[in-house]
């Protein structure tokens, strides 16, 4: 039954409710299906059903932010794929709820600062220097063999797969203190894109027809979700294990220290599953939030060349070429600020963000919302609402600097949702991705490989990447 006042939107059939129609609009790309159907329905808040669970999408920038933002919408979704990553149970930071959620959230992000995360750090900044000078030697040198998948020939590169083994260091330095081989890690991010993609229009259905897990495993992309989960974790397990072999109190190197001497503080036994999803849940971002908004980055401006000549333009006056670029310079580069944040508008990496859950009855936008319902502010479309942003389809930095090239002090984007379940990861990814992005144009120009514009085609997924893309570096 739909509820009485609920928001418009198209019926539910038997099965999969309203889903049908969402794949009938776009197979693929949710997002897309949402928002037209946004527009046949002739609204801004849309009201499904997603097999029986009654689930509401906000399409402009004003309602999906109320929706981040309000307290009545602050719990996740519980689902047979999230589930199945943490052993049957709710365990970890994304997909955690109540208590548990607010205790782990803050713990990680109160002693994480302590190695460098989310804040500005001498310690963490020489870290990824490092891995920039790695890149940019990787970057001018022919390939060894094992890299071979991932470069071609000298700066003939593929992204975001290049970058992976950087953006998995940079943060296991504060999770574990590890570094390893580039080519070594590299096979982690792809588990965990793939486990990223299980949630496409097929994860959908197994969702809302766990059944579905007993007949086509394969198709439905549950084996997937198991195997490369279980290859992530057995790689994560044997490190904590490792260090609740050599741990010190008297010396903690790293978060997972901090946890295990937080337990032995409280004089309780260490809950492993827990460890392990939190650090998964910091782990997995890296590679596949930051390597992705890499690549669509460099995938704009090779399509934008002005725009790559004005951000080279901002590098050389500011930073010049003795130095790889500072945290501190960032105050002082508006443009390079401002193309990263209109990458993060255009075409930002969750589109969806990771859904909601009302906690209780209540109204959103004049219409009733039922408790349990499942909630998603469609970013992607609040990035293109025309009361904020002229031609949104148009990469223009511009729209983000006053008319003297100063940034503007507000950023209307939400491509890192908003509230009290805004991404942990923030300070760290813009921080992040603003030393590699300018380091690497402060050394290379980024060209497209034959010559055409990029495709900016997208793979469906929680997360978009983009299909098999190389990018050619050329040194300046
Ligand atoms: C371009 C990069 C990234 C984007 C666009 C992004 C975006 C998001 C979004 C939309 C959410 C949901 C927020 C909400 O419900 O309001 C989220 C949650 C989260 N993100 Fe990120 N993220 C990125 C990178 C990272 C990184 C690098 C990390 C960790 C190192 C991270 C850690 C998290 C965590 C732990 C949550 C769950 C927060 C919670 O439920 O309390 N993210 N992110």
């Amino acid at each position: 039954q739909r509820p009485k006042n609920f928001p418009p939107g198209p019926p539910k059939l038997p099965l999969w409710g309203s889903y049908w129609f969402l794949l009938k609009e776009n197979y693929n790309l949710s997002h897309l299906a949402m928002a037209a159907l946004g527009k046949k329905y002739k609204t801004d808040i849309l009201g499904l059903f997603l097999g029986n669970f009654p689930a509401v999408v906000t399409l402009n920038i004003e309602l999906s932010k109320e929706l981040l933002t309000r307290e009545e919408f602050i719990g996740r979704v519980d689902t047979i794929l999230v589930r199945t990553r943490s052993f049957g149970d709710l365990k970890g930071i994304f997909f955690a709820d109540g208590p548990v959620w607010k205790e782990h959230r803050r713990f990680s992000l109160r002693h994480m600062r302590d190695f460098g995360f989310g804040r500005r750090s001498d310690v963490m900044e020489n870290f990824i220097s490092e891995e920039i000078t790695y890149l940019i030697d990787f970057l001018k040198n022919e390939p060894k063999e094992k890299d071979l998948n991932v470069c071609k020939s000298k700066g003939h590169v593929l992204v975001p797969d290049v970058f992976y083994g950087s953006l998995i260091n940079t943060i296991l330095s504060v999770l574990t203190s590890t570094r390893f081989d580039h080519h070594e890690v590299r096979q982690y991010a792809k588990a965990a894109l793939k486990f990223m993609k299980c949630e496409d229009a097929t994860g959908g259905a197994i969702c809302m027809t766990p059944w579905l897990r007993f007949l086509a495993p394969d198709y439905f992309g549950y084996t997937s979700a198991v195997r490369d989960n279980r290859f992530i974790q057995k790689f994560l397990t044997e490190i904590i294990e490792d260090h609740l072999k050599t741990f010190s109190d008297d010396h903690h190197r790293d978060f997972v220290d901090v946890f295990i001497s937080e337990t032995l503080r409280q004089g309780v036994d260490l809950d492993q599953t827990q460890l392990l999803m939190v650090v998964l849940d910091y782990m997995f971002p890296s590679p596949i939030g930051l390597g992705h908004t890499l690549s669509f980055y460099f995938a704009y401006i090779i399509n934008n060349p002005d725009v790559q000549v004005k951000v080279h333009e901002e590098i050389d006056r500011v930073v010049g070429q003795s130095r790889l670029p500072h945290l501190d310079d960032r105050k002082n580069m508006p443009y390079v600020e401002a193309s990263l944040r209109e990458c993060l508008r255009i075409l930002p990496v969750t589109p969806l963000g990771l859904p909601r859950r009302c906690v209780q009855d209540t109204t959103l936008g004049g219409y009733f919302i039922p408790e349990n319902t499942i909630m998603w502010a469609n970013i992607w479309s609040a990035h293109r609402d025309e009361t904020i942003w002229k031609d949104p389809e148009e990469f223009r930095p511009e729209r983000f600097l006053d008319e003297d090239g100063n940034l503007l002090k507000k950023d209307h984007t939400i491509g890192f949702g908003a509230g009290k379940r805004l991404c942990a990861g923030e300070t760290f990814a813009r921080q992040t991705m603003f030393l590699i992005l300018s380091g690497l144009l402060q050394n290379f120009t980024f060209k497209s490989p034959n010559g055409k514009p990029i495709c900016i085609d997208v793979i469906p997924g929680v997360t978009l990447s983009l299909k098999e893309t190389w990018i050619l570096a050329e040194p300046r």
